[in-house]
C-alpha cells in the first residue's frame, strides 16, 4: 500500500507520485504539477477580469495548471503591489517578454526563435534577460523544466543572454537544472559558460544540490568539470557532507583523491570564513500587540513584510507557505488559518492554543514561532522553516527507514514530548505529517492546534475526518485521555517509520477503527527484539498499563530499546540524523490577496482576535 492513501491534502506526496514524461536523460524526476505552477502561470487574455485570474491562481495553488484561452500572456505582476500596472495594457515589449516566458514554459523553441527574431518583429524583440516578479528569466524556466532545445534557442538567438541570472533564491539556471537532475541541460549551460561554482542564498553550489537530490549520473558528470568541491554552504557543509549515500560519497572521495584535495584540511581553513560571511546580526524585540492595519514598528510585522514563495503544505484550516522576510531575506514557514473556518466551528481556542504553546515553549525539537499577526480574514504564524519537509514525505519517498534512522527521530520526538508533558501539555496529534525536518535533518514537532487539555470533544470530530490511523484506542472510545496518549502515538510513529504503514492499517475506515480497538498487532520478524517489545509496550491498548503512564518520559527512556542513548547528547542535537532528501522548492507566484485577504480592509478591526500578535525575543 502506498503511503499517499493515508493522509489528506499532502502536497509533498504529490511531488513524489507525479512523474514527468519529459525527454530528459536524467534519473528519477520528481517534478510535480505544483512545481510546474511555480512559474506564476495564470495565462489569460489581458481583457479578462482579475476574478478570472484569482480562479486560475486558485487552480495553481491546488496543483493544476490553467491553460486558459486568449492571448496566452503570462500574468506575473502581483496586483496588490502593482495595481495600476496590472490594469494598464502591456507595452509591446512587455507582451513579447511575457510571451517568451510562456513559450519557455510550454517547451516551444520555435516560438522563442520567432520572438527573438528582428526580421519578424521589426523594432522590438523580446529580451531574454527580462525577469518576472521573482527574478525568474526564461532560461531559469527552461533549465528547470529540462527543455534543452528551448535553452539552446534562448542562448543562440538572444542578445547577450545572461548565463547566471539569479532568481529570488539566488539560484542560477544551472542550480535549477541540477536540483531537478537535468543532465543534458546542465551540460549545455556549462558548455555555454555557466558558473559551475555559483552559490545560492544558502551557499549551495549546483554540486551541493545535485548531491542532496542524489542524481549520481549528474554528479559524476559535474565532477569531470572540476567544480570547487571545497566550497561550503552556509551550514558549513561541503557537497560531500550533504548526503549519506555511500556511492555518492565514494565518487566525490575518489575525485578528491585523484586531484589531491584534502577536504578535511580545506574545511578547517574555510569554516571560519564562511561563518563570518553568513553571520546574521541578532535583533532584540519585545512581545507586543499589533492592531491589524497599524504600521508595523519595533519589530512587529504584518502581511507586507513577507514575500510568498511557495506552498509547503495544506492542513485542515489553511495552508502553510514558504515566505521570505523582505528586510532580512530569512526564510520562514507561514501558517495561515482562516478566521471564518475556525470561528464558524468555534475552534478559535485551538488556534490560540497553538499560538500560545509555540510562543512559550522553546526546545531543540519543537518548531520555533517567530511572529504572529492577523488580518481581518486570517491568522498568521511565522514559524522556523524546516526545509527537509515532513516525515510523511520522507517515508513515502523512502518507503521505510532503517532502525538506526528511526531511533534518532524517536529519541528527538521523545524529548520534545517530555518537555511538553512537563508543562502539562499533551500533544495528541503525533503523526509523520506533523514532524518536519530542519536543515540538519533533526525532527521538529509542528502543528500544536490539538495540543493541551480541554479541546478533546471537537477535536475528535475533526480527527475522525482526517487521520483515523493516528488515533489511540482511548480516543476512539471517547473515554477521556491523558499524557499516555502521546506514548501510544509515539509507538504508532515508530511502527510507521519501520514498516512503512501505520499499525492496523486498512483502507476501510470502519475496519481500521475496529483493528485499532481489537486487531492483532503485526510485527515484522525482521525487527529487533527490543524494538518489537517497545512497540508492544507503547501500543498497549489499556492506557493504565502502557509504558510511560507511571513515570512519563523517564519510564519510556529506561526501556532497553534506548540502552546506550546519551540523552544529553541527543538534547544538544549532537546525534546526526541523515540529511533528508528535500522537497524541491521553487519560487511560485501566489497573489497577495489570495493569502492575506483583502488588504484594503486592513483597518477593519471588527473581527480581530485579541492577544494574537507576537514577536519572539529572538527574532
Ligand atoms: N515549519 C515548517 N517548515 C516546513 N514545512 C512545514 C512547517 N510547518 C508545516 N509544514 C508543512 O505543512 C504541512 C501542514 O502543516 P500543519 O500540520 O501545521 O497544518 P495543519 O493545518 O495544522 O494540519 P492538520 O490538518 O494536520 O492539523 C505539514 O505537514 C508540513 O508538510
Amino acid at each position: 500500500m502506498e503511503r499517499k492513501d493515508l493522509s489528506k491534502n499532502n502536497l509533498s506526496e504529490r511531488e513524489l507520485t507525479t512523474k514527468t514524461t519529459q525527454n530528459s536523460t536524467e534519473e528519477e524526476d520528481t517534478k510535480s504539477d505544483l512545481d510546474k505552477c511555480s512559474y506564476i502561470i495564470s495565462i489569460r487574455s489581458p481583457s479578462e477580469t482579475d476574478t478570472k485570474m484569482q480562479e486560475s491562481i486558485t487552480d495553481s495553488m491546488t496543483g493544476s495548471i490553467n491553460e486558459g484561452a486568449g492571448s496566452m500572456v503570462a500574468q506575473r505582476i502581483p496586483p496588490s503591489l502593482n495595481a495600476d500596472r496590472s490594469k494598464a495594457p502591456l507595452t509591446k515589449e512587455e507582451e513579447l517578454n511575457h510571451a517568451l516566458w510562456d513559450a519557455a514554459l510550454k517547451n516551444r523553441p520555435d516560438i522563442i526563435r520567432d520572438l527573438l527574431s528582428l526580421s519578424i518583429h521589426e523594432d522590438f524583440i523580446a529580451n531574454t534577460n527580462s525577469k518576472d516578479f521573482h527574478n525568474v528569466t526564461a532560461l531559469h524556466i527552461a533549465s528547470s523544466e529540462g527543455y534543452a532545445s528551448v535553452c539552446e534557442a534562448l542562448l543562440d538567438y538572444g542578445m547577450n543572454t545572461e548565463l547566471d541570472p539569479k532568481n529570488v533564491l539566488e539560484r542560477t539556471p544551472l542550480h535549477l537544472s541540477c536540483i531537478r537532475g537535468h543532465l543534458e541541460v546542465s551540460q549545455l549551460l556549462f558548455r555555454s559558460g555557466a558558473n559551475i561554482n555559483a552559490q545560492d542564498f544558502e551557499g549551495n553550489t549546483p554540486l551541493h544540490l545535485a548531491v542532496e537530490q542524489g542524481y549520481i549520473q549528474l554528479i559524476t558528470w559535474l565532477l569531470t568539470k572540476n567544480p570547487d568541491v571545497t566550497i561550503m554552504n552556509r551550514l558549513g557543509k561541503t557537497a560531500i557532507q550533504c548526503t549519506n549515500n555511500n556511492e555518492i560519497v565514494n565518487i566525490i572521495k575518489e575525485f578528491c583523491r585523484r586531484n589531491g584535495i584534502d577536504l578535511l584540511a580545506q574545511g578547517r581553513n574555510c569554516v571560519a570564513k564562511i561563518q563570518e560571511k553568513y553571520r546574521n546580526e541578532p535583533k532584540r524585540i519585545q512581545i507586543s500587540e499589533l492592531t491589524p492595519g497599524e504600521t508595523p514598528k519595533d519589530g512587529r510585522v504584518g502581511p507586507l513584510d513577507f514575500e510568498i514563495l511557495q506552498v509547503l503544505g495544506k492542513g485542515s484550516f489553511g495552508e502553510v507557505f514558504l515566505v521570505q522576510k523582505r528586510d532580512q531575506k530569512t526564510l520562514y514557514a507561514m501558517k495561515v488559518l482562516r478566521k471564518d473556518k475556525i470561528m464558524g466551528q468555534n475552534l478559535i481556542k485551538y488556534a490560540k492554543t497553538e499560538r500560545n504553546v509555540l510562543s512559550y515553549v522553546k526546545h531543540p525539537f519543537i518548531v520555533g514561532l517567530n511572529y504572529s499577526f492577523q488580518t481581518p480574514e486570517k491568522l498568521f504564524l511565522i514559524l522556523d522553516y524546516c526545509p527537509g519537509g515532513d516525515l510523511g514525505f520522507q517515508i513515502s519517498r523512502e518507503k521505510k527507514f532503517d532502525e538506526f534512522r528511526a531511533r534518532i527521530y524517536i529519541c528527538e520526538v521523545l524529548l520534545a514530548l517530555e518537555e511538553l508533558h512537563k508543562r502539562d501539555i499533551i500533544f495528541r496529534d503525533l503523526k509523520p505529517d506533523n514532524i518536519v525536518l530542519d536543515e540538519e535533518g533533526h525532527a521538529m514537532l509542528t502543528d500544536f492546534g490539538l495540543s493541551k487539555e480541554g479541546v478533546y470533544d471537537s477535536c475528535m470530530a475533526r480527527s475522525f475526518c482526517g487521520s483515523v490511523a493516528y488515533l489511540a484506542p482511548e480516543m476512539i472510545k471517547r473515554q477521556g485521555h491523558g499524557k499516555a496518549v502521546d506514548w501510544y502515538l509515539l509507538g504508532v510513529l515508530l511502527y510507521e517509520m519501520l514498516v512503512g504503514t501505520p499499525p492496523y492499517f486498512s483502507p476501510n475506515r470502519d475496519q481500521l477503527i475496529q483493528n485499532i480497538q481489537s486487531g492483532k498487532l503485526k510485527l515484522p520478524a525482521s525487527l529487533s527484539g527490543e524494538t518489537k517489545n517497545l512497540l508492544k509496550e507503547l501500543m498497549q491498548r489499556d492506557p493504565n498499563k502502557r509504558l510511560g503512564t507511571k513515570r512519563d518520559a523517564e519510564e519510556v527512556k529506561e526501556h532497553r530499546y534506548f540502552t546506550g542513548v546519551n540523552w544529553e547528547i541527543v538534547l544538544r542535537r549532537e546525534l546526526k540524523p541523515p540529511m533528508p532528501i528535500r522537497p524541491i522548492v521553487m519560487p511560485a507566484y501566489i497573489p497577495y490577496e489570495k493569502v492575506y485577504g483583502d488588504l484594503s480592509m486592513l483597518k477593519d478591526q471588527s473581527n480581530s482576535v485579541p492577544g494574537w500578535t507576537f514577536v519572539s525575543p529572538e527574532s
